[in-house]
């Protein structure tokens, strides 16, 4: 477990406008997946921006532990020398992968495709989110479980000596669900393909292309996609530069938005378009969000934003949209609170398991801080005054997005806002709380 540190405070209170650039870290997904793919590859792989977060090192320290050899070069900059598909070494100890739901799911993907038997574990948090999901498409495969009930953590996999290919349709959208069948498959003979009925994000397919694999994905229905992928392949060690994380962007975007006179510039953003749900709902809102200087890099597009405070006004979230914003409706319903008008967000089932049932966690932020929201089913909807009272204490659940989103809120609140622990902040964002200050922001 990584956190037995004493809960960390914060309180954040309204400042005069945010002005400033800044680069967030890099995407979460991206650097996973290249520490993943590095590891699965033959020859060395070099990862340009790696998001030094918690999470991330995480999955480093396993694939370590699995045989690659994970080094660290400079300032983000990492190498990784891989094994090959199906090469993984039996590790010696537990893997644990604290916080991180996209480490702990899509290792054990990969480690369901080799010969080998593995025991995953993670924090309080993680211990608690459903691994059924994971192991039923994994057993299919050929790998065995030996795992508390309903498929929780701490649990052991055995992989398979000879992986079976399979057709998988993922009963809910989630890309952590779709990249352990990928991941599984490549040691599979044969083609892997997997069926979604929403799109995910595509940031596996993209990199495994990236790497040299046989991979398409076709359109499957109106939202929907199919992909399939020519297993046992070859991977070669590739270059990665990662961008920015659109996930993190969304905080210091919320906070120009809603501090009056600010004026924030985000370098590198990626902008997929599985990826900017919220930017699109924003934008519907009424936010200034310009984009500039766009190019792209291995499949990934990215964008220079500048964002300045904007009077928003409420709107509708289609269930549709959840997808490309699964982590971001925290910090929108913080953007909500401060717009004139109702905001209904539709079709928000997934959020109750991610590191907190976010719906829940969500509504309890804003309530403590006088804010009208209601749960109706798994829609979240919120009544915006164009105004927030402020002077409630948050929650966090050991979980980075709720801490991040409260204190976003505290920047332009009438009284501060307290946060109980920002430690899990540094899963995903360590220099959140130091940006923030830089652009101008009053965190005590
Ligand atoms: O594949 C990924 O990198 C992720 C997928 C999403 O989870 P689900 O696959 O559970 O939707 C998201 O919430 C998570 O932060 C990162
Ligand atoms: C849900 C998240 O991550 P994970 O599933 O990797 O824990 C997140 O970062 O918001």
């Amino acid at each position: 477990m990584t956190h037995s540190d004493q809960p960390r405070p914060l309180q954040s209170r309204a400042s005069g406008p945010l002005t400033g650039k800044v680069r967030v870290p890099g995407d979460k997904s991206i650097s996973h997946r290249a520490l993943i793919l590095g590891a699965l590859a033959v020859g060395e792989t070099r990862i340009s921006g790696l998001l030094e977060g918690e999470d991330v090192l995480n999955t480093a320290k396993s694939m370590q532990a699995l045989g690659a050899r994970v080094q660290r070069t400079g300032d983000f900059a990492w190498t990784v020398n891989g094994v090959g598909v199906g090469g993984f070494a039996q590790p010696k100890a537990p893997l644990d992968f604290g916080n991180s739901g996209t480490g702990c799911r899509l290792v054990m993907g990969a480690v369901a495709g080799c010969p080998i038997s593995a025991v995953f574990d993670g924090d309080a948090s993680l211990r608690s989110r459903p691994m059924r999901r994971i192991l039923d498409p994994l057993e299919k495969m050929g790998a065995r479980v030996t795992a508390g009930e309903g498929g929780r953590l701490p649990l052991t996999l055995q992989g398979a000596r000879d992986p079976l290919p399979i057709t998988y349709q993922t009963p809910v959208a989630s890309a952590q669900i779709k990249s352990a069948v990928l991941l599984a498959g490549l040691a599979a003979p044969g083609t892997t393909t997997v069926v979604e009925t929403e799109a995910s994000r595509d940031h596996t397919e993209l990199m495994l292309r990236h790497f040299g694999a046989d991979i398409t994905s076709v359109q499957e229905g109106r939202h929907g996609r199919r992909i399939t992928l020519v297993g046992q392949p070859e991977l070669h060690g590739a270059n990665v530069a990662v961008p920015a994380d659109p996930s993190s962007a969304a905080f210091p975007i919320v906070a120009a938005l809603i501090v009056e006179g600010s004026d924030v510039v985000l370098s590198d953003v990626m902008t997929n378009p599985l990826r900017t749900g919220l930017f699109t709902t924003l934008r519907e809102m009424g936010a200034s969000i310009e984009e500039s200087e766009v190019r792209g890099d291995a499949g990934e597009p990215m964008a220079r934003l500048r964002v300045r405070a904007s009077k928003l006004r409420g709107v509708e979230v289609p269930p549709e949209r959840a997808p490309s914003m699964i982590d971001e409706y925290l910090v929108l319903a913080v953007a909500a609170s401060f717009a004139e008008g109702t905001t209904i967000m539709r079709g928000l089932q997934e959020l109750r398991v991610k590191e907190s049932d976010r719906l829940e966690a969500t509504a309890a932020m804003l309530r403590v801080n006088g804010v009208t929201v209601e749960v109706s089913g798994d829609d979240l909807i919120v009544e915006g005054r164009g105004h927030v009272p402020g002077g409630g204490t948050v929650a966090t659940h050991m979980d980075h997005r709720i801490a991040m989103s409260a204190l976003v809120m505290g920047c332009a609140s009438d009284q501060p806002v307290s946060v109980d622990d920002t430690a899990f902040i540094a899963t995903s964002f360590p220099d959140f709380i130091p940006m923030m200050r830089s652009l101008g922001a009053d965190f005590s």
